[in-house]
């Protein structure tokens, strides 16, 4: 059984038919990225995976549950977490909070607590502070654990919102531009962070990504998103070398 399955997924906004027939499925542990066009419906159909929206036509099965009738928060309960386009953090709260918060709405701290190896006796509001703290080890942010997000550089601060929807214990990450505004060696880092976070965690991870060396370079398999729905799907390779996904990038002057 897949981990996540779309099928004939599809939503309208007034005449415009954002997502078409988007069929889509990913397995346990894989890393998978989602490309194409702007305003192709990427971020879109993340809003469909997560119940931000609701479909209009089609079926959504994760873990072999159908996610249709189910809010936001139950979606991230069952097990998918997301971060944002445009960041959206708890701006004036310290960046250990943040995580605290992702860690307030997840069901699962004992799957959590052997993924980061900690200790038993920890219980209540001390096994949170550790948890925050690893989580931010992971990223290399414990130093700033009190620092205000919004004063956080910008690379960091997408990193800080990688780690508040780890904190959530999931087991899909959906990344929206990740590395959107970093620069080349903050992209390079984001490449080798995602790397460590897919291993680390044994998670599934989604990624809307602009940047093609990022991408290319870390992905299994890539789908392309054209006019709402996938016009090719399979292996970096396979997906440099396609005619129509040249032709559709082409055609929006990327
Ligand atoms: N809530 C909404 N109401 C009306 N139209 C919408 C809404 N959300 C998205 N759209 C439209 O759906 C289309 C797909 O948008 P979406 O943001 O999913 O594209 P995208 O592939 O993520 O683009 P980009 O790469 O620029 O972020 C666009 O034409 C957009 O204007």
């Amino acid at each position: 059984m897949s981990l996540l399955k779309a099928e004939g997924l599809g939503i309208q906004f007034g005449g415009l038919k954002a997502v078409d027939e988007f069929n889509f499925e990913m397995d346990k542990d894989q890393l998978y990225g989602l490309i194409g066009p702007n305003g192709a419906g990427k971020t879109t159909v993340f809003n469909l995976l997560t119940g931000v929206y609701k479909p209009t036509s089609g079926q959504i099965l994760f873990d072999g549950k159908s996610l249709l009738k189910m809010t936001p928060t139950q979606i991230t309960q069952l097990g998918i977490a997301r971060t944002f386009q445009n960041i959206r953090l708890f701006k004036k709260m310290s960046v250990i909070d943040n995580v605290k918060v992702g860690l307030h709405h997840s069901q699962n701290y004992s799957l959590l607590s052997s993924i980061l190896h900690l200790p038993s006796y920890f219980k209540g509001e001390e096994a949170m502070q550790e948890m925050a703290m690893s989580l931010l080890r992971v990223f290399d942010l414990e130093k700033y654990a009190d620092v205000k997000a919004g004063n956080l550089p910008y690379g960091k601060q997408r990193k800080l919102e990688i780690a508040r929807a780890l904190a959530t214990a999931p087991k899909l990450l959906l990344l929206d531009e990740p590395a959107a505004g970093m620069n080349p060696i903050e992209t390079e880092e984001l490449m080798e962070t995602i790397k460590i976070v897919r291993e680390k965690f044994s998670i599934a991870i989604l990624l809307i990504e602009h940047d093609m060396k990022l991408v290319m370079g870390i992905c299994e398999k890539i789908a392309v998103l054209n006019f709402g729905t996938v016009l090719a799907f399979g292996t970096p390779d396979e997906i440099k070398n396609n005619p129509d996904v040249v032709a559709a990038y082409l055609g929006n002057e990327e």
